[in-house]
């Protein structure tokens, strides 16, 4: 039975920070504060994940998530995850999809490490490992970073080099002077083409707030570059946008990756043609469960539903299922080492081979290399 449910904040060093609107780019070495979420059974096995530390708050642990996992049966995750699912309404909102995401994502890793098999095998053991393509991060003014469609093109070409047989696009978004500009974002798209020729696959990633006849703007450019997928030009919660874009575009129309409603609102993205390919992530819809109800729901459709995120849970679905056919891995940076291990880890959880794939785990549970140690030294709360 589950006996310990409990949230540590500690210290750790990143390089990397959001700026005034989320978005994340390079930055000097500085301390951060991380969490992790320890779901621990009477054998003592734990089931672990680390969390934003904003996110699992003691009041929502406390009056939410502990009453019902205290004395149940880690096995049962789809009936604990619908009954913290179903407290969310009456959270008000201080309950998350993300929230709920890290607890059933936790408990994937302890039903993992007691039956001795890594997640992805538990869930199906559909590939053994997934094509990467590369995420950038979203443009900026830094000289020789992504400050102009040149410099795209020149990190493009150094991600081909290093493996990668596909490249996502986040381009200039505010607060860059000027962001979110159609105009720009063509311009990048048309200079990484140029760049890496016919044979890798591309994407845009609009990141939102586009009107519909700018994204219709964009998306047809993106056909004649011969783009893989176009997404999230605009916001997500008008369904009927995206199907009045996707209608009119021949590069297929990706989503919803933010879209509140779980593996729900995707089925009425795909039932109202809002979108060619699916897209769901462990973040995003309230853990790996209900993403491999996307997933599925996808294959019903034969659609592709491609996973939104980095890290073990991503990798879990992706290699247990396969209607996703690739790993995002990111977000990247010509001034930024991704495969640098942060102090509280003692391994990153996605090496990439040269071929451009990354190989699922081997060890029981989600495979993460926390280092215990670090994080127990160094807990604040
Ligand atoms: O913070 C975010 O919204 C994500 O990092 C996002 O920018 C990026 O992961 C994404 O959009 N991937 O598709
Ligand atoms: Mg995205």
């Amino acid at each position: 039975m589950i006996e310990r449910v409990e949230v540590s904040v500690f210290t750790t060093t990143a390089w990397t920070a959001v700026d005034p609107h989320g978005h994340r780019h390079p930055s000097a070495e500085h301390e951060v504060r991380e969490a992790v979420l320890e779901i621990t059974d009477s054998d003592g096995v734990v089931g672990r994940v680390q969390a934003h530390p904003d996110q699992l708050r003691p009041a929502v642990l406390e009056s939410i998530v502990k009453p019902v996992l205290l004395g149940a049966d880690p096995w049962d995750r789809e009936l604990l995850w619908r009954k913290m699912a179903r407290k969310q309404r009456g959270s008000h909102g201080r309950f998350t999809d993300r929230a709920l995401g890290y607890v059933d994502t936790a408990l994937w890793d302890l039903v993992g490490k007691r039956a001795g098999l890594p997640v992805w095998k538990l869930i199906g053991g559909a590939r053994s490992r997934v094509p990467a393509y590369a995420s950038t991060m979203c443009g900026d003014e830094i000289p020789g970073g992504l400050s102009t469609p040149g410099d795209y093109a020149e990190f493009a070409k150094q991600l081909v080099e290093r493996g990668y047989r596909a490249i996502k696009l986040h381009t200039w978004m505010p607060p860059v002077p000027g962001a979110p500009s159609v105009r720009a974002d063509i311009a990048a798209c048309e200079a990484v083409r140029e760049a890496v020729g016919p044979s890798v696959a591309l994407m845009l990633d609009a990141n939102h707030w586009y009107s519909r006849t700018e994204a219709l703007e964009l998306g047809r450019a993106l056909e004649d570059l011969d783009y893989y997928w176009f997404e999230e030009p605009m916001e997500e919660a008008s369904i009927s946008s995206y199907r009045w874009l996707s209608e009119q575009l021949s590069v297929p129309v990706i989503g919803p990756e933010v879209a509140w409603g779980k593996h729900l609102s995707r089925a009425e993205w795909v039932t109202s043609g809002a979108c060619d390919i699916l897209r769901a992530g462990p973040t995003d819809v309230g853990g790996i469960s209900p993403t491999l109800k996307a997933l599925h729901l996808a294959e019903a459709f034969n659609m592709d539903c491609e996973i939104h995120g980095d890290g073990s849970a991503s990798l879990a679905v992706l290699g247990g299922t396969d209607n996703g056919r690739w790993y995002e891995r990111g977000l990247l940076h010509p001034h930024h080492d991704f495969d640098r291990v942060p102090p509280h880890r003692l391994a990153i959880a996605d090496p990439l081979d040269d071929e451009g794939f990354v190989t699922m785990p081997a060890a029981p549970g989600l495979g993460d290399e926390f280092d215990v140690e670090h994080i127990r030294q160094h807990t604040v709360e």
